[in-house]
């Protein structure tokens, strides 16, 4: 391998309400958009599947509008969506990923089409694609896993590849290895999942798109089971209807009719009390879970880490510390750094210093 090579990577990471793309020549962002997507955008998608190709037009507008033609590209890598549970790494795009992605289309996450994107660009070109620490990486502690109702398992489906990324550059900053310590990690965006990170791995997480943990921008979290039940049979909503409480209609966005957190903002100051309302519920959810957190790790940890685009909202990330910030310093990292892990990761592989893993 020559180490004075420049590997050009192109990164796909869509989220729910968001498409972010970049270009990294190496270790280094050339390029860096962030695609916000309205709720109207989509509107003639019956599931997020059928974004696909919205989002790869976008995808192809910002390679064009820079002058970056497909061919140059050493890897194209997207972050990946819901599969089966596996170990953080690397992964080359199979068959058998892209099939896993695109089954249970009702409650696909919108990360399952960065590694479809990723695919479909690479197959075009001839340029290999990859995901890296998917939604999926399962870490969590048997423990954890029994829910109440055998034959149901609570799952790892969080923000894995943003919360392990931020909770390294924490741990480095406080002189800490991220193997040797303890956080809660609260990743805050269209979803939200407060994790315990024992030791470098996450032995427990609420799951991001099943409804459990707090109501989210755009999804419902823990509901009471029981009027869940009575909705159900109602024979007022369909299968889908009910499913898009969990993945994309209900949260923030079924009470204030926007996802949109700098939109909730703007009504609290026009006077706004019912968004006022909504708002502190939220953070109030998410204290409670990481408190929750807290109890997992017996109440030792160096930090409570605060990630995500929510992270941005000084009102919101206020009003958590108001309840958690005498249990352990509080970080605050808005955004993520979701780009530069994707870029990293392939990176890793293209200079050979990790083994690309096989998804089977
Ligand atoms: N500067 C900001 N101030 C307040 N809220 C913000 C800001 N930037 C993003 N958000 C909110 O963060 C949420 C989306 O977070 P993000 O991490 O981008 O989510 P996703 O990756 O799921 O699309 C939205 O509710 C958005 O309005
Ligand atoms: C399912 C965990 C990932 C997640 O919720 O991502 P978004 O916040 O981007 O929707």
């Amino acid at each position: 391998m020559n180490p004075s090579k420049t590997f050009r990577i192109l990164v796909i990471n869509p989220g729910s309400t968001s498409t972010k793309i970049a270009v990294y020549e190496n270790d280094d962002p050339v390029v860096e958009q962030s695609v916000q997507h309205r709720p109207e955008e989509f509107k003639g998608c019956a599931s997020t599947l059928e974004q696909r190709d919205i989002r790869y037009g976008h995808v192809m507008r910002m390679l064009e509008a820079h002058g970056i033609p497909p061919e140059s590209l050493d890897a194209v890598v997207g972050r990946g969506g819901i599969i089966r549970p596996i170990e953080s790494g690397t992964y080359h795009i199979n068959e058998k990923m892209k099939q896993d992605l695109i089954d249970n289309s009702a409650t696909v996450h919108a990360s399952a089409l960065g590694g479809l994107l990723a695919a479909d660009l690479g197959e075009r070109y001839g340029i290999p694609s990859y995901v890296v620490d998917p939604v999926v990486v399962d870490e969590m502690e048997q423990l954890a896993k029994l829910s109440g109702v055998p034959g149901i398992e609570r799952r790892s489906i969080f923000h894995a590849l943003n919360a392990k990324s931020v909770v390294r550059k924490v741990a480095r900053e406080l002189g800490v290895k991220y193997e040797d310590g303890r956080f809660v990690v609260a990743h805050m965006g269209g979803g939200i999942t407060v994790g315990a990170h024992r030791y470098g791995r996450v032995i427990d997480v609420n799951d991001g798109i099943s409804g459990e943990g707090p109501f989210s921008p755009e999804r419902c979290g823990t509901v009471p089971l029981g009027p869940v039940i009575d909705m159900c049979y109602s024979g007022k909503f369909t299968r889908e209807e009910m499913t898009a409480f969990l993945s994309k209609s209900g949260g923030m966005l079924a009470y204030l009719g926007t996802n949109d957190m700098r939109l909730a903002e703007k009504y609290i100051r026009n006077g706004d009390d019912y968004a006022a309302l909504v708002m502190d519920s939220m953070a109030y959810q998410v204290s409670k879970e990481i408190g929750a957190m807290v109890a997992v790790l017996e109440g030792r940890l160096n930090a409570i880490i605060l990630t995500g685009g929510l992270a941005y909202s000084h009102r919101f990330t206020a009003s958590i510390k108001q309840r958690v910030d005498q249990i352990a310093p509080v970080i605050t990292y808005p955004g993520e750094n979701e780009l530069a892990a994707l870029a990293e990761g392939a990176l890793r592989v293209l200079r050979g210093e990790e083994n690309v893993k096989e998804y089977a």
